[in-house]
């Protein structure tokens, strides 16, 4: 299947991210990250740092953890809210260029109402993840407001399943999604209408206007709990700086996938993992690499 598949190329495209000397935050964009239930609050600051650091002007993140809502000594810069049900009015005054949601979000009534709220933001980027990809297997209601959404705003959503989150997605096992992944990435899309990115060692990525792509980057390091939040929350950076950096979300979420492989890899290369590498590791060599590639 490999041979068959064009290799994703997409760090070129970096150097539209390049700053001119009068930008500000404001030109960097702003992402609001949403997930963090408790026990799962690290999923969400993964996914905040991550976002960080790889260049958003404002990190928000709507925290599900009541104990952990606060701000952090190691991260002051992130903007933590306690997620409540007062769902449309925090949309509505944080104004974000992109939104993510679902690192560590869990299955509650409340992540789902979030979700469904998320859904009918009208046109911005929007990264679904981890539990709200979960949800969505789960219902059908949050299915079609994401398919209704995508008709809407094409182009304007992408879904990063790992193969068990494919599997629930489909209806089939990770074992039938990793017998053949383009066929499962092919299904994503026709049952979504999003983007969609199936990871996993030689991630892809594929939409319904772009044929699919084949990651050649990432190592088994990279099987840490957190690595996929890190991926999300740069997915999130770059799309927020690519909303004033004619970028969209297709060329955005090409950019992370690839360079998230390759800064594993690169670590790997310096004798930092592959056993032990770290998520919050990565998201510095992502930092590195890119301002490399300007
Ligand atoms: N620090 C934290 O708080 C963390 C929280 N996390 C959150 O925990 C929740 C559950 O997510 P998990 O993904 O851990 O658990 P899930 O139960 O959703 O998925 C794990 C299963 O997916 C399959 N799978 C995943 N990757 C695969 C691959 N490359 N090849 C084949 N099969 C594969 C395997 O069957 C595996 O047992 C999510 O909300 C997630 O964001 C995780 O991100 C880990 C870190
Ligand atoms: N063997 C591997 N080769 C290449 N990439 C891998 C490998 N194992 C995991 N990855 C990558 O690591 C990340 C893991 O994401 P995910 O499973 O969502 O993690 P989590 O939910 O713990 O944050 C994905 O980007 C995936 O492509």
């Amino acid at each position: 299947m490999s041979s068959q598949l064009a290799t994703l190329a997409a760090l070129k495209l970096v150097k539209f991210l390049k700053r001119g000397t009068a930008e500000h935050k404001g030109s960097a964009g702003k992402a609001l990250l949403i997930g963090g239930a408790p026990g799962m609050a690290g999923a969400l600051l993964l996914a905040g740092n991550a976002c960080l650091h790889l260049g958003a002007g404002w990190t928000m993140l709507e925290m599900f953890d009541p104990a952990s809502a606060h701000a952090y000594q190691d991260s002051p810069e992130l903007m933590i809210h306690l997620a409540s049900s007062e769902i449309d009015s925090v949309l509505l005054n944080t104004q974000p260029d992109v939104i993510a949601i679902g690192p560590g979000l869990g299955k509650s009534d409340l992540a789902s109402a979030w979700l469904m709220g998320v859904l009918h933001y009208p046109n911005i980027p929007l990264i679904i993840d981890a539990d709200a990809l979960n949800l969505i297997a789960a219902s059908r209601d949050l299915l079609e407001a994401l398919q209704k959404r995508n008709q809407q705003f094409p182009g304007q959503s992408v879904i990063t399943p790992h193969p068990g989150e494919a599997a629930k997605l489909l209806g089939i096992s990770s074992e039938d999604v990793q017998a053949n992944r383009l066929s499962a990435l092919e299904k994503l899309i026709a049952l979504t209408q999003s983007i969609a990115v199936l990871k996993g060692q030689h991630t892809l990525i594929a939409s319904p206007k772009n044929a699919a792509l084949q990651c050649q980057e990432g190592n088994p390091g990279m099987g840490t709990g957190g690595m996929g939040d890190i991926l999300t929350g740069s997915i999130a950076a770059i799309t927020a700086q690519g909303v004033r950096h004619q970028l969209d979300l297709w060329e955005s979420t090409s950019i992370a996938v690839q360079l998230h492989a390759a800064a594993a890899d690169s670590l790997v290369s310096k004798g930092i993992g592959p056993i032990g590498l770290t998520p919050s590791e990565t998201i510095l060599e992502m930092r590195s690499l890119l301002n490399k590639l300007l």
